[in-house]
């Protein structure tokens, strides 16, 4: 089949990609004229693990191609899908104007039958708007269908390729035929296509999201409840988690949740709820408790160094919101950094694939380490922020000669107590005991 995919992201990318993996003919649109120029130059312009293999082939066999051409990319689809930006509004909404913009804009160009699919993470609601936007600018056949994306950074490729589900939304026969022959060759494990109205299938991605969010917030104040008591966080989700109706995936306690994904999904439901009159008061504390555990860490460092920072030199390993991803879009180390730099700290950076990307953000504020040992030279402290999984193992006895004193400040629970305290470090983790 001929698709077109507008918005070239994690998700468009990949989508566009793993389309052409299964033998369509793809074309992927940008605004972005540095980004299309790249990918038309075979570079990957995100990093995404085991992206880049698909992407080279598939545009040697000629099945993936790029533009800047909104014109090309609606001449060229029988099915387009919008993977644009959905960021969270001043309001806390979904801010909709590239899904409407793009949605106008094509409404001008089609002229003959089209599936629109929406991709993007979008409001109860959207399909139809997005028809209304469209109607008005054509008489010309055509189809909207939601159909939300699940994948995760870091997995994406593998997330899209075998995915546990595909949700469809959409009410018409013509589109419903050419999407399940679409993704027919992803669901040859067995694992089912589920067909609904546009409505659910667009509140089931947000509910999909706001439910994660809500089981690791979960878990972050069972944590804190377990420094007050002195249980064990490690120990109690353990015994959670092995109960089939808990599961063990998403229970690990840190420094909040982060990401392109769930802040904004989390604060557009609760939005949406309040639209509509309804109060979603779990998601309230949701988002209240995340903004507070991300800068957890934060009290305790000011409190070991008696509330003096000045001058201090703190390692940050992780810059990422989470591992496998160069993404900082609300990663909690932002957050962190941005105190630490305002109490006159010093901080020495690592990430193996973020520095770039934060780069942009701080310019020469940070020291950029391209070594992780060589960025805890000197450090009154390590502070670490992503579990990436260089960091799971290190060599003690280095980040002892490096360190001017070995003190770890751990918002991700990657060492064992006992391994620590035989260290000799100084360590303080999430729900565990402070050791040294
Ligand atoms: N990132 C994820 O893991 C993930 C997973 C599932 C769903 N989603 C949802 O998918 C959507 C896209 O997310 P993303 O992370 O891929 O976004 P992104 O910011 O990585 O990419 C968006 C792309 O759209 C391009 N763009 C913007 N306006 C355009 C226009 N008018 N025409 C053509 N291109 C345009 C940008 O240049 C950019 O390349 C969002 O709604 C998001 O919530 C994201
Ligand atoms: O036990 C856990 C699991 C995750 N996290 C944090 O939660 C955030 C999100 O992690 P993850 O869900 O792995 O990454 P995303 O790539 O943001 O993926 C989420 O958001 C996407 C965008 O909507 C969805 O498609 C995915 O299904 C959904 O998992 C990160 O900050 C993680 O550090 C925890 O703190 N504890």
């Amino acid at each position: 089949m001929n698709i077109s995919v507008i918005g070239t992201g994690y998700v468009g990318l990949v989508t566009g990609t793993c389309l052409a993996e299964t033998g369509n003919d793809v074309l992927c649109i940008d605004i972005n004229e540095d980004k299309v120029k790249q990918m038309q130059n075979g570079v990957v312009p995100i990093y995404e693990p085991h992206l880049d293999v698909l992407f080279d082939r598939n545009i040697k066999a000629n099945r993936l191609k790029f533009s800047t051409s909104l014109q090309e990319g609606v001449n060229h689809g029988d099915i387009i899908f919008l993977a644009l930006p959905t960021p969270e509004d001043e309001d806390g909404s979904a801010d909709l104007s590239y899904v409407l913009g793009a949605a106008k804009d094509i409404g001008q160009l089609i002229n003959d039958y089209k599936v629109i699919v929406d991709k993007s993470t979008v409001p109860v609601g959207t399909a139809n708007k997005v028809t209304e936007v469209i109607s008005k600018e054509t008489n010309v056949d055509f189809d909207v269908v939601s159909n939300p994306e699940f994948l995760r950074e870091g997995f994406a490729v593998d997330d899209f390729l075998k995915p546990e589900r595909i949700v469809i939304g959409l009410s018409s026969e013509r589109a419903t035929a050419l999407m399940q022959k679409l993704y027919k060759p992803f669901v040859r494990s067995g694992n089912p296509i589920i067909v609904m109205d546009e409505k659910s299938a667009e509140l089931t991605k947000y509910a999909a999201n706001s439910f994660l969010a809500t089981k690791i917030t979960f878990m972050n104040e069972i944590a804190n409840f377990c420094e007050k008591v002195g249980a064990d966080v490690d120990k109690v989700r353990r015994g959670m988690g092995t109960d089939s109706r808990i599961g063990k995936r998403f229970l690990f306690p840190g420094i909040g949740y982060g990401g392109s994904c769930f802040p904004k999904d989390v604060k557009a439901l609760h939005k949406s709820g309040k639209d509509n009159d309804y109060n979603f008061q779990i998601l309230d504390s949701v988002i209240q408790i995340n903004n507070k555990q991300k800068t957890i860490l934060l009290p305790r460092i000011e409190s070991y160094f008696n509330g003096d920072l000045k001058g201090k030199t703190f390692a940050i390993w992780g810059l990422a919101f989470k591992p496998e991803t160069d993404d900082i879009r609300e990663a909690p180390s932002i957050y962190i950094m941005e105190h630490l730099l305002k109490k006159g700290a010093k901080l020495q950076v690592f990430d193996p694939e973020a520095m770039p990307n934060i780069k942009k953000r701080f310019g020469n504020t940070l020291q950029y380490i391209d070594n992780m040992y060589a960025a805890t030279k000197q450090a009154d402290a390590l502070i670490i922020c992503t579990e990436w999984s260089i960091f799971r193992t290190p060599d003690f006895n280095k980040l002892k000669e490096n360190m001017n004193k070995p003190i770890i400040f751990d918002g991700r629970n990657l060492y064992d107590l006992e391994d620590i305290k035989n260290q000799g470090f100084y360590y303080s983790s999430i729900g565990r005991k402070i050791i040294g």
